[in-house]
């Protein structure tokens, strides 16, 4: 790549901006950060409040599993706007420009759909500059390269060498997860932008909510006076993983399971991995670490409580370990699908919302630099499945704990009223406050966070509409006075922190403000 000529994008767009200009070719932004940092929260972001504009997207992945389409919900985006997903499993959009990616480019340019604007997430690994040729090949302008980075870990990742590539030729960055960083931790990364990125616009950020028009150019729209209808859905193309020849698949030899590579129909659960390094695979490989990624698939549920006393723990000594999402199906609430994340520094969400559009299965992918850490995580992961749905067994005494835990619950007004179903969990929340403006779900997500983030307790949490509750399993080895007193004094941080900027005078708060 030529060397400025991402810097140049933004300062084009600007002037594009101001002048009126920018052409009719649709233009693009590239959003790129490492692993975790919060790309796709950034497209979803944009996705809900892209307003009348038609937006494609394309997401480039990691790891051989089509996971971020299934964060995303892409088939259903896309069999909204009556779009078909293409899967490109044999191109990477960094390293392998030449084939499927170049292909969908094309496919987004000749739509009939006429698109304002393509979004692309690159993956955590990838280096943006590698994309600039194929989009100007196509006729697509590129507008702006965003960067999304993760304010807390900043200072840990940044020894990384693709790190310090993917901030090289950025226009804006966002310094993202500034609700879990401190100031100290903000200021920092900021100093480390400055000096690495050559005068790109830092932008502070909590989940990545900002303005559409700081990453979508919409004055072109304006400039060209295109009339809109109500159907502009995105079309969410594709997913992609990193290239075959770059990559050597490996296999688990001494898993007892069967495994399969993608795409098996049993009922036992699969694994696959991919394995990169710059070294025996592919010597051009431009990525400069050697990371590997393994994914694992079940179509029969997950035990939570395995899963948390066995999986968490193994994923939490697994010094290498650096991402993992994916989609659980927990024997425990199996109507729903839960949305597993491990990013930064540790950091464990599993929320779920929605019910299962198709049949329920589990899909991980895992991410890190040392193959034998992932390998002890799937195997526990396989532990924890449970092809004869047989759960019970394994509550022993639980359910005792859970409705002593319930009772402790209902005591502290700051709570909403505990319940308990017929497996062991225990569901509960944190009351928001309505007349400042504090809902449900701000507080009990960063109960959730602040807790899960200490790693003694691993709580999940279930969405619906403006409900937000919490689950909590204490297994054999928790007490439950231990975990009680645990979960107050993370609600007393988590209160002060999100309401310490309103009045106390308000009555309705009063409960939290012990
Ligand atoms: N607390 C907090 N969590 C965030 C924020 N932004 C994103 N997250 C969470 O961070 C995790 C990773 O976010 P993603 O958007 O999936 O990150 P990504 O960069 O797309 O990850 P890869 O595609 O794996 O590279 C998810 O659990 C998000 O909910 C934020 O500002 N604050």
């Amino acid at each position: 790549m030529e060397g400025n000529e991402m810097s140049v994008a933004f300062e084009n767009r600007v002037f594009n901006r101001r002048s009126g200009l920018g052409g009719g070719r649709m233009g693009c932004t590239l959003i790129t950060g490492f692993l975790g940092g919060g790309k796709t929260t950034l497209l979803k972001h944009l996705l809900d409040h892209r307003g009348d504009l038609r937006l494609a997207v394309l997401v480039n992945e990691f790891a051989d599993s089509d996971v971020d389409s299934l964060l995303l919900d892409s088939a259903r985006l896309n069999r909204a706007f009556n779009l078909s997903t293409v899967s490109l499993t044999h191109g990477c959009a960094c390293c392998e420009v030449s084939g499927p990616f170049r292909e969908s480019l094309q496919r987004i340019v000749d739509s009939k759909h006429n698109f304002d604007c393509l979004l692309i997430e690159t993956s955590g690994l990838a280096r943006p500059d590698k994309f600039v040729a194929e989009l100007k090949e196509v006729g697509i302008h590129l507008d702006l390269v965003v960067a999304v980075v993760d304010a807390e870990s900043l200072d840990k990742i940044i020894k990384i060498d693709i790190v310090r590539k993917q901030l090289e030729h950025v226009d804006i960055v966002l310094l993202n997860k500034c609700d879990l960083a401190t100031l100290s931790q903000i200021s920092n990364a900021e100093d480390i932008l400055e000096e690495l990125t050559a005068g790109a616009k830092v932008v502070r950020s909590q989940f990545c909510k900002v303005p559409v028009d700081l990453i979508i150019d919409c004055s072109k729209l304006q400039a060209l006076n295109i009339e809109k209808n109500d159907e502009s859905m995105p079309g969410v193309l594709s997913h992609e993983s990193l290239p075959k020849m770059a990559f050597q698949r490996y296999i688990y030899d001494n898993s007892p399971l069967q495994f399969s590579s993608s795409g098996h129909t049993s009922n036992q659960p699969s694994v696959g991995g991919d394995s990169s390094s710059t070294d025996d695979l592919h010597p051009g490989f431009p990525h400069g670490e050697s990371f590997s990624s393994a994914t694992f698939e079940a179509e029969v549920p997950l035990s939570l409580v395995v899963f948390q006393s066995k999986v968490l723990k193994s994923m939490r000594c697994a010094s290498s370990l650096i991402r993992a999402k994916g989609i659980i199906w927990f024997a425990e609430n199996r109507e729903s699908r839960f949305v597993f994340q491990w990013s930064g520094l540790k950091r464990v969400e599993a929320i779920s919302g929605q019910p299962w559009e198709s049949s329920p299965k589990s899909c991980i992918v895992l991410i890190g630099t040392d193959k034998s850490e992932l390998q002890t995580i799937i195997s526990q992961l396989s532990a924890s499945a449970n092809p004869h749905n047989e759960v019970s067994s394994e509550y022993g005494n639980l359910r005792e704990h859970a409705k002593s835990f319930a009772s402790m619950v209902a005591s502290d007004d700051r709570f909403k009223e505990p319940s308990l179903n017929k497996t062991p969990l225990v569901i509960f929340g944190l009351k928001g406050s309505p007349l400042r403006g504090v809902k449900e779900s701000q507080l009990s997500g960063a109960l959730m966070h602040v807790v899960n983030g200490k790693g003694n307790i691993f709580l999940t949490a279930t969405t619906f509409g403006e409900d937000y509750n919490l689950q909590i399993l204490l297994d054999e080895k928790s007490t439950v006075i231990d975990a009680w007193s645990e979960i107050r004094s993370a609600t007393s941080i988590v209160v002060s922190k999100v309401c310490k900027n309103f009045c106390p005078c308000r009555s309705d708060l009063t409960a939290h403000v012990h």
